[in-house]
């Protein structure tokens, strides 16, 4: 019967399959305890005129075992495997499917998992049925047996900290920026910006599209890279990390960067991570590098997310599934946003992202994870970041173990990107000492003009990215004793010359 075109009183029929793939005596504990069922919580919104409960079953069915009819083939074994809705909550719209672990695809290599059989399932067919409105993950739950098989990291922030000699544990904030102009340089000013940044900087990465551009060739490109690290390291005796992306459609191709990448590094290879733009890409992309450079940090680039996990799009899955199933599937590190600090989309209460990424427990939207073990993944924090936002950022999160990636904080510094650099790191120093009662019994945004007012790097910031300034720290001209134009330029990028040419 064809549905309902508009609001009708007559309930459209689909098959009804509640009675076999809806089981709301399921008990959530009981499953959660026999760990045989991946359990996945919806938003879900049936076509006008559709029952929920058997629009749900429905849904079920299309994600697992079913289709729109009964079909002769099913046996017994089959309906073992079903999928079914343990709970449902329409007025909220909110439903909840336990997907038996059986059902997903193994590897005939190593019979491991894999998460592109979990999408397939939950997330696939059923994002455009005819009945369905809209459904979209806000959350998954991985059982301990079905979750050790996954890869989960191989590295993280901690080998990060342990080559910059800052331990194992809250080393603090990797120091980071982004090669800009997004895409426009050629192989030297590449490389000077590199050698630039690194006077005062940890960590840089490839901008997500740069890679092996005919203007800037890889081949070309990362000789560059080398060299000014290793002129950097030998003039700051502070070691210095980069993320090369190797990002391609074929495998082959990763492959092949990789391994060039890494024999320009040469002896530096450990400083050297890989970026992969892990959502345009797919997370075969990531397992690629995953699995073909198991020791390199393996940086998770998301560009193009928020088609699916942005608040504007009821399809999908949340950015906090996203990022729990990057975890899952072994990236070091993944772009977590700036918790409504930066320039993309984000909420404070975000944070709750970086909890399940770097703790050994975490409490989702409608589960309780637990990762044995697995480890952290790691939040890089970018878009828009600046010094400037960054104390209040720390202070939402609650600490600074994360990696930064400020393009334009840094290179729009109008003393460039050394002091852009410093001025980073002073955001994640004036937090600490203020949070240490250094400053008094005073704001936040007081403790850090305090610590500006000795800084010149962060006062520099002050100077150069005012608008934040003005919203931030209200009457930190007056407090810093500054007069001057209510704008600066970045500077030009002759210093990079001047630096190299020292
Ligand atoms: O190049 C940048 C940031 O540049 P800038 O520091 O100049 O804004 C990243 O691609 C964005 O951070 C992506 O966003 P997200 O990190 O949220 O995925
Ligand atoms: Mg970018």
């Amino acid at each position: 019967m064809a549905p309902a075109s508009k609001e009708s009183s007559v309930t459209c029929r689909a098959l009804d399959q509640s009675s076999r793939y809806a089981d709301l005596s399921l008990d959530e504990e009981e499953l959660i305890k026999n760990g045989k069922h991946l359990l996945v919580a919806y938003i879900m919104k049936p076509k006008a005129g559709y029952d929920y409960l058997a629009t749900a079953a429905h849904f079920a069915a299309e994600s697992s075992t079913g289709t729109n009819v009964n079909v002769c083939t099913t046996d017994d074994f089959t309906k073992s495997v079903d999928a079914l809705v343990y709970y449902i909550d329409p007025d909220n719209e909110e439903m909840k499917i336990a997907y038996p672990t059986l059902l997903f695809d193994r590897n005939i290599t190593d019979g491991r998992a894999m998460m592109c059989s979990v999408l397939t399932l939950s997330i696939g067919n059923n994002q455009g049925m005819g009945d369905v409105e809209y459904g979209k993950i806000y959350d998954i739950y991985f059982p301990p047996a079905y979750l050790r098989l996954f890869d989960g990291p191989n590295c993280n922030v901690v080998d990060m900290w342990r080559i910059l000699n800052r331990g194992m544990s809250n080393g603090g904030l990797i120091v980071g920026t982004i090669i800009k102009p997004k895409l426009g340089l050629q192989p030297k000013p590449f490389g000077e910006a590199c050698y630039a940044f690194w006077q005062g900087g940890d960590f840089i990465k490839n901008d997500e599209p740069q890679g092996n551009q005919v203007f800037c060739q890889m081949n070309e490109c990362i000789p560059e890279v080398v060299k000014a690290m290793r002129a950097a390291i030998k003039e700051t005796g502070s070691s210095k990390l980069f993320s090369a992306n190797i990002t391609a459609d074929d495998p082959n191709e990763m492959i092949a960067r990789g391994k060039y990448v890494l024999s320009q590094f040469g002896p530096l290879g450990e400083n050297c991570a890989f970026l992969v733009d892990g959502y345009v890409a797919g997370g075969t992309a990531i397992t690629v590098a995953r699995r073909n450079f198991p020791s390199q940090f393996l940086h998770y680039h998301r560009a193009g997310h928020g088609a699916i996990t942005s608040p504007q799009t009821q399809r999908g899955y949340t950015a906090f599934v996203h990022t729990k199933i990057s975890r899952v599937i072994g990236a070091s590190g993944i772009h977590t946003g700036t918790m409504s600090f930066g320039k993309m989309e984000g909420d404070a209460s975000d944070k709750n992202i970086a909890f399940m990424l770097q703790d050994d427990e975490a409490d989702g939207p409608y589960y309780h994870q637990e990762w044995e073990g697995m480890k952290q993944t790691t939040p890089i924090i970018s878009g828009g970041m600046n010094a400037l936002r960054l104390p209040a950022f720390f202070e939402n999160l609650g600490h600074s173990n994360v990696i930064l990636t400020a393009g334009g904080g840094s290179f729009g510094h109008k003393d460039g990107p050394k002091p852009g650099a410093i001025s980073c790191r002073q955001g994640e120093e004036s937090w600490k000492e203020w949070k240490a009662g250094k400053f008094g019994d005073v704001s936040l945004s007081d403790g850090i003009i305090e610590f500006a007012k000795t800084h010149e790097e962060l006062k520099g910031a002050f100077l150069t990215f005012q608008k934040d300034a003005d919203q931030i720290y209200p009457g930190w001209k007056e407090k810093l004793g500054y007069t001057g134009e209510s704008s600066v330029q970045a500077a030009t990028f002759d210093w990079a010359k001047k630096a190299a040419a020292a």
